[in-house]
């Protein structure tokens, strides 16, 4: 389980009739990034391009100082020589094989001998907590448990890079947190340089440090993930993003923002008391009360209004801090329906107080202040 941090610089073209894809982009040893964007922007093509699958027009791919890809000199290693794991939707486990030789696949491939690849294969399996499991063929597995193992797989053959495709699309909404949390510690322990595909910003909150977002085949937007999220500099970037966020750090009742408040929340597994966290909601989630609300475990708080936005069919409020009221309410939206600007005579500059339901709220921890040391 050495951790094998490479760096990955990526500049290349590739080009289809009505689509253009056009990315220049690097990712340093040990970090992972998301990549972030809608149906048709060029994710797949991007991984397609570093795993060895495709074939730039223009361009390389370094992984590590080692050349993959070079369209001018027509260079090009193919994909099973390139040190880059890929994890897809599916497992695609071998279904013949049980779930540790499917581990003990790679470093026998490298040529470990099989009592030691037996060992490798059963440290990884443990480590994404299914070594119960080691005997099972895929067949016998749920989807969760073979992602788990296809997890174990790709990280057991020690590439320099994994890739992530949309790891948690096939998966039903109790298994995708659960892996989450494995993927995050394993590879943060790992120091693995990843990039990971995701339509879900809260993929790239839970496992990068560092955010793309693709449009159109180009990156409109980059920076660290909670940054990007939290501070879109672009519309398209905050609509993907859809969500407010909260920073502090974790607590057992919830997350404690600098100010001492605690919000509570659904804690994503994995999280522990002390580390950086930010608690994650959707506007849609915020209700507005004139009066402070009583009632059902909520999270309250003071705000004044600063602005008014109507959307498709609701209206967005923002919110700047209130005089005595949380700083990190500033900037925090809200989205209420017309009818309800209407009831309660909002406009700008009145105060009013913002509830956010717990239910409604995720904690989950903050790795790019953990992880990242830029
Ligand atoms: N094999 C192919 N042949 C021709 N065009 C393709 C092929 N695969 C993808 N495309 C086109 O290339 C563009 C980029 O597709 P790509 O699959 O990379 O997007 P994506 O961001 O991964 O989308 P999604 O989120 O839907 O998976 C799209 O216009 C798509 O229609």
């Amino acid at each position: 389980m050495t951790p094998r941090s490479s760096a990955l610089d990526v500049d290349v073209e590739l080009g289809r009739p009505g689509f253009a894809l056009s990315v220049a982009l690097r990712v340093e040893p040990g970090e992972v990034l998301a990549v972030l964007g809608p149906n048709g922007s060029g994710k797949s093509t991007l991984l397609g391009v570093l795993a060895g699958l495709l074939r730039p027009d223009r361009g390389r791919v370094v992984l590590g100082g080692r050349t993959l890809t070079d369209a001018g000199r027509g260079a090009h290693v193919p994909p099973h020589r390139r040190g880059v794991g890929l994890l897809a939707q599916q497992p695609l486990l071998f279904p013949h094989l049980t779930a540790e030789a499917n581990v003990a696949f790679g470093p026998r491939a490298r040529g470990v001998p099989r009592r030691a690849a037996r060992e490798i294969a059963r440290r990884w399996l443990s480590e994404v907590d299914v070594l119960e499991l080691a005997d099972r063929r895929p067949a016998e597995l749920s989807g969760g448990q073979a992602q788990r193992v296809a997890v174990a797989r790709a990280l057991a053959a020690e590439p320099d890079l994994v890739l992530l495709d949309e790891p948690f699309a096939a998966l039903d909404v109790d298994a995708a947190p659960a892996l989450r949390a494995v993927l995050g510690r394993v590879l943060r322990a790992g120091g693995r340089t990843a990039l990971v595909v995701t339509h879900d910003p809260l993929d790239a909150l839970v496992l990068s440090d560092r955010l793309v977002v693709l449009d159109a085949g180009v990156v409109v937007e980059a920076g660290p993930t909670r940054q990007v999220l939290a501070r879109p500099r672009t519309a398209f970037t905050a609509r993907i993003a859809g969500l407010e966020l909260v920073a502090g750090v974790a607590a057992p009742t919830g997350l404690r923002a600098p100010d001492g408040a605690v919000l509570a929340g659904h804690r994503e597994p994995g999280l522990v008391d002390g580390v950086p966290a930010v608690a994650v909601f959707p506007p849609r989630a915020v209700a507005v009360h004139r009066e402070r609300p009583n009632g059902s475990p909520r999270n309250v708080f003071p705000v004044v209004l600063a602005g008014l936005e109507p959307r498709a069919d609701v209206v967005r409020l923002r919110a700047a801090a209130a005089p005595g009221g949380p700083g990190w309410a500033e900037g925090l939206s809200a989205d209420v329906t017309p009818a309800a600007v209407a009831d309660l005579g909002l406009e700008p500059g009145l105060p009013v107080w913002f509830a956010v339901k717990a239910t409604e709220v995720t904690l989950c921890p903050a790795p790019g202040e953990t992880v990242s040391a830029r």
